[in-house]
């Protein structure tokens, strides 16, 4: 039995708030969990819960007070730079929304060969990794010499997880990253991040307000409630028969196709609105 590949363990972040007296703002109150090889596990929870900061943090990017991010049994939670920039291969993101997350101006063989060339990875092989990318996202070959304006918001957010593919990574973070797209591109997409996991064994840290979305590839499920994980544990279980009142809130709060069922979600809101 192997370790985590990330072990997150008490970890308090706060932001200073202006103000020499004013007690700093805490967002993430002591959140513990972990992820292992070839997992996914989703984090779920309403818009100022902490979600986004909490994948910050695993990619160094929030200031952490206290507690520990372990990856591969390492601290780092207060990485120098230099060591940031060398784990880059191991840990990537793809965030929310494919219309700024990539360059306008370079083409897409020149947004997938960057992440190579940084890591010295000779031309040749880059653009033959290049190629392969693009095969592995379903997009063409000849998409490469084309401009991020060129394609939809779900192609756009395919290359963005090219773009994070390029290393082979370990751990991809994925913020929100079909929030932006409408329903049956969000299915592809996410049917996709799928594919991609069980074809090559990286882990996702899968950040969404939407408990539906993270149902579809999470092994584990934590929800998050005002800087605290309230809920954690086997995704099915999490996702259709939580037990924390916060949880059953958000589950209710999900659309549903079926109009008699969504009137029953509508009763049991006001329901326990009322309790
Ligand atoms: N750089 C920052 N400085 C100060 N406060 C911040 C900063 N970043 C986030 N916050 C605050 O931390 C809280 C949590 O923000 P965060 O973006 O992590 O939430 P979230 O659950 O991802 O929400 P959303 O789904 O709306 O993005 C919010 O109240 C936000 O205003």
């Amino acid at each position: 039995m192997t370790g985590p590949l990330l072990d997150i363990s008490d970890l308090v972040v706060e932001y200073p708030v202006k103000g020499r007296r004013a007690a700093p703002f805490r967002v993430l109150d002591g959140v513990s969990l972990d992820i292992r090889p070839g997992e996914c596990v989703g984090l779920v929870g309403e818009s100022g819960s902490g979600k986004t900061t909490m994948g910050r943090a695993v990619l160094g990017l929030a200031p952490v007070s206290s507690g520990s991010i372990r990856y591969d049994g390492r601290d780092i939670s207060r990485l120098s730079r230099a060591d940031r920039r060398a784990l880059s291969s191991d840990i990537q993101v793809v965030f929310q929304d494919p219309y700024t997350s990539l360059n306008p101006a370079l083409t897409i063989e020149q947004i997938l060969v960057e992440p190579l060339t940084v890591q010295k990875i000779e031309r040749a092989e880059a653009t033959r990794r290049v190629r392969q990318l693009l095969d592995q996202v379903h997009l063409p070959a000849d998409a490469g010499s084309r401009l991020p304006r060129e394609f939809s918001g779900g192609q756009r957010q395919r290359i963005a997880i090219a773009r994070a593919l390029a290393l082979e990574p370990r751990l991809i973070v994925c913020d929100e990253p079909v929030s932006a797209l409408d329903l049956s591109t969000q299915a592809r997409v996410l049917a996709l991040f799928k594919e991609i996991q069980e074809r090559t064994g990286v882990a996702y840290l899968f950040v969404s307000h939407d408990l539906a979305v993270v149902r579809h590839l999470s092994h584990r499920v934590a929800v998050l409630y005002r800087g605290e994980i309230v809920e954690w544990g086997d995704g099915d279980q999490v996702t259709s028969r939580p037990q924390h009142p916060y949880t059953q809130k958000l589950l209710l709060a999900a659309p549903v196709p079926d109009p008699v069922q969504q009137e029953q979600r509508r009763a049991e809101r006001r329901r326990l609105a009322a309790a």
